[in-house]
């Protein structure tokens, strides 16, 4: 007979007379119904291998065991790869990030860095003749690489790099040296153990003269024996420069110095998508679990209420729920930007570069900023068990938080932003991405609160903002500061107009997506009340902006904060098909209070019942510390 499958009740409930096609959303977010088969057979072939599961879970187990099982399960992973269903590239994708990596990896890829970072480095910067001698070697993993960019003493300020490669023209080699303890390379993954060789970002010294940071080919450790080749402490030799600069001697400047800066961009752009994904998993966690959490008493006498059915749990848990597609699709746009920007280099045109740098600096800031702070606000909305390990909400919180500071700290790449904004908005030229700042934007006198006129006030307060950053830097200008300290002294009014570029850029994706997207009318209306939920919040959120930028009232406010509660209401019944939509196994989620069956307690219960303190009544403590103090009558 087969085995009743438990729902939670409420659950279930939450999920009948659904409105709208859940596959639809579903094949929405993987970019079709081919991408969703193709990512369904992926996750079978690889969440069926035993091998592939934790004996124990990792928390128990230490530094050094944990790293030893996640290599055992990242080169099993490798093997898999040959025959994967889904092909090399799409696999490769699906185990690198947050996604279904996660679910078997789940303290990280020892191999990441190898395949995110490495790799795009020999195909970004290296030769033809570079890319024939080692991507070969790179793809079979007959080498295993990472990006070492990041010393003890610098990781922001590129150009003040110490590791030095000085040219030697009669033995045509680089030497590769760290001059003092502060140029250690320090925190490129890998690094420590795993990797044997790496991409080194190094200050090129040919003829006695800097010519800035460059990418080298080194090797660290014997093929064989894996031991660090001598001197590789604090002196490495025979590096090779890649993408060669020095042609017979001669230092060639590249077209653009920046072009080195490559690989960061790449990783910019995809961790916006790596962070939505985790932002995807924790959404869903606190979702399904406010509906099975019954507390408290909102109607006195009745039953404990679904805690989502709390207004303040609905405004906890909607925004991040509208954010995860508004980043989603601004993601897909960038993605798209990236591809665009990155053939035109390749033929040598590199018009858009300096929008690629300005939008992926922006929006990796944006999302990874905003989704740590959902995330957060996710695990608070789950009580105690959200503090809990085995929520999964603290791994999450980790991998989105770190994302903040590296592939450059967030506070530097909003200055980035507003480096190119104030460039193109005083140039009035280039700024593909920002048109809105060439040429003048007429605000609308009186506020109009449909969608369309929120959209007309977010452009309003980007364009005010960066006017308003400007007046300040020309106000320090004319009181006789140099050029730097008025920047300085500028910066908070600089990050707040990059910060509103952002949030446009997202806000017309959102939104331009639903008109062009080809939708049936039941998926539209949920997307739309997402939409607006969404591009509303942030304007509550934010509306010193908008008042200092617009003709907002606030009479409008008013407004606006009764459509939002408006749509806090219209949303909630919808909020575990939403999120049901994402179609996240179990295994990804990794969470007894997200599991699709809601079978909370009974899973929390088991969890803790694999704690080694719980494989005894008395720990052996007890007699080595606890009873002697008990006995000492202290
Ligand atoms: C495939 C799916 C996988 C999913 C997995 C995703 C998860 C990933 C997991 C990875 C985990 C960890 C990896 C982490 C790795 C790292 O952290 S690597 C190290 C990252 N470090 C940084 O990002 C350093 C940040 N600092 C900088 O980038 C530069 O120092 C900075 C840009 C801040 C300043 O550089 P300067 O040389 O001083 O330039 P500046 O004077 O400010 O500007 C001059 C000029 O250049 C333009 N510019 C700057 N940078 C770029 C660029 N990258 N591209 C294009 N143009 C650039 C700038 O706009 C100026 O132009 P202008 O016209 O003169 O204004
Ligand atoms: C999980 C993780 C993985 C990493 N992986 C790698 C890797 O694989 N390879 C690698 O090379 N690196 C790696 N890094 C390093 C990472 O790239 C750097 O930590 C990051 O670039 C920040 O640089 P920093 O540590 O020097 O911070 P700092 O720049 O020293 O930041 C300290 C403070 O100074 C502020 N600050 C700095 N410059 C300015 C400025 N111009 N204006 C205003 N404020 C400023 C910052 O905003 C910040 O508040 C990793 C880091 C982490 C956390």
């Amino acid at each position: 007979m087969s085995k009743e499958i438990y729902e939670n009740p409420d659950l279930k409930k939450e999920r009948q007379n659904c409105p709208f096609n859940k596959e639809e959303i579903t094949h929405l977010l993987d970019g079709g119904k081919e991408k969703t088969i193709e990512r369904k057979q992926l996750e079978n072939y690889i969440l069926s291998d035993e091998q592939l599961k934790d004996a124990v879970p990792m928390e128990y187990l230490s530094h050094a065991d944990k790293y030893a099982e996640e290599l055992r399960k990242a080169c099993l992973l490798m093997h898999k790869l040959a025959d994967s269903p889904a092909g090399q590239v799409p696999t490769l994708r699906a185990l690198m990030g947050a996604g279904l990596g996660s679910a078997v990896l789940k303290e990280g890829n020892p191999l990441a860095l190898h395949y995110v970072m490495f790799i795009p480095a020999l195909m970004g910067q290296g030769t033809i003749d570079q890319q024939a001698k080692w991507l070969e070697k790179a793809y079979n993993l007959n080498m295993i690489g990472t990006y070492a960019q990041t010393e003890l003493g610098h990781g922001t300020f590129l150009r003040g790099l110490e590791t030095r490669a000085t040219y030697d023209p009669k033995t045509q080699e680089f030497i590769l040296e760290s001059p003092s303890l502060t140029a250690y390379k320090w925190w490129p993954g890998s690094l420590g153990k795993t990797a044997n060789y790496a991409v080194v970002m190094a200050q090129l010294y040919t003829k006695g003269k800097c010519e800035g940071t460059h990418p080298f080919m080194v090797q660290l450790r014997d093929e064989e024996t894996h031991e660090p080749l001598p001197g590789i402490v604090n002196m490495w030799l025979n590096p090779v420069c890649i993408s060669s600069y020095i042609h017979y001697g001669t230092y060639v400047k590249p077209t653009n110095s920046k072009l080195s800066y490559a690989t960061m961009v790449f990783v910019r752009v995809v961790v916006c998508q790596d962070v939505t994904t985790n932002l995807r998993k924790a959404v869903t966690i606190a979702t399904r679990y406010s509906c099975v959490r019954r507390q408290s008493e909102l109607k006195p006498g009745d039953r404990e209420p679904q805690v989502m059915d709390y207004q303040a749990q609905q405004n906890k848990l909607l925004p991040p729920l509208a954010a995860t597609f508004a980043f989603q699709l601004a993601a897909d746009h960038l993605w798209n930007l990236y591809h665009t920007a990155n053939n035109n280099i390749e033929q040598g045109d590199l018009e858009l570069l300096p929008d690629l740098h300005g939008l992926s600096c922006a929006l990796k800031a944006l999302c990874s900023s905003e989704a740590a702070n959902f995330v957060e606000v996710c695990r608070q909305s789950c009580g105690g068990h959200g503090y809990m390990s085995c929520s999964n909400f603290p791994r999450i919180y980790g991998q989105v938080t770190a994302a903040e500071t590296y592939e450059g700290e967030n506070t530097v790449l909003w200055l980035q932003v507003a480096r190119y904004l104030v460039k193109t908005r005083k140039e009035q030229s280039g700024g593909l991405s920002v048109k809105y700042l060439i040429g003048e934007e007429k605000g609308p006198k009186t506020v109009d609160t449909t969608l369309e006129g929120i959209v007309k006030l977010y452009r309003r307060a980007a364009v005010g903002l960066v006017d308003v950053a400007i007046a300040e830097l020309d106000k320090s200008g004319r009181k006789g500061e140099a050029p730097h300290d008025a920047w300085n002294h500028a910066a908070v009014y600089l990050i707040k107009a990059a910060q509103a570029h952002a949030r446009l850029f997202v806000v017309e994706s959102f939104v331009d997506s639903l008109k062009e997207g080809k939708l049936s009318a039941p998926v539209r209306t949920v997307l739309s009340q997402l939409c607006e939920l969404f591009i509303i919040y942030w304007l509550l959120e934010r509306s010193g902006d908008f008042f200092l930028c617009s003709n907002l009232t606030k009479q409008d406010l008013l407004l606006l904060n009764s459509k939002y509660v408006e749509l806090l209401a219209a949303i909630r019944p919808q909020a575990v098909n939403l999120v049901d939509s994402f179609d996240l196994r179990d295994e990804v989620l990794n969470s007894p209070l997200g599991c699709w069956d809601g079978n909370v307690y009974q899973r929390l219960f088991d969890e803790a019942a694999k704690s080694p303190l719980n494989q005894s009544n008395v720990h052996e403590s007890f007699h080595k510390y606890l009873k002697p103090l008990l006995k000492s009558n202290l």
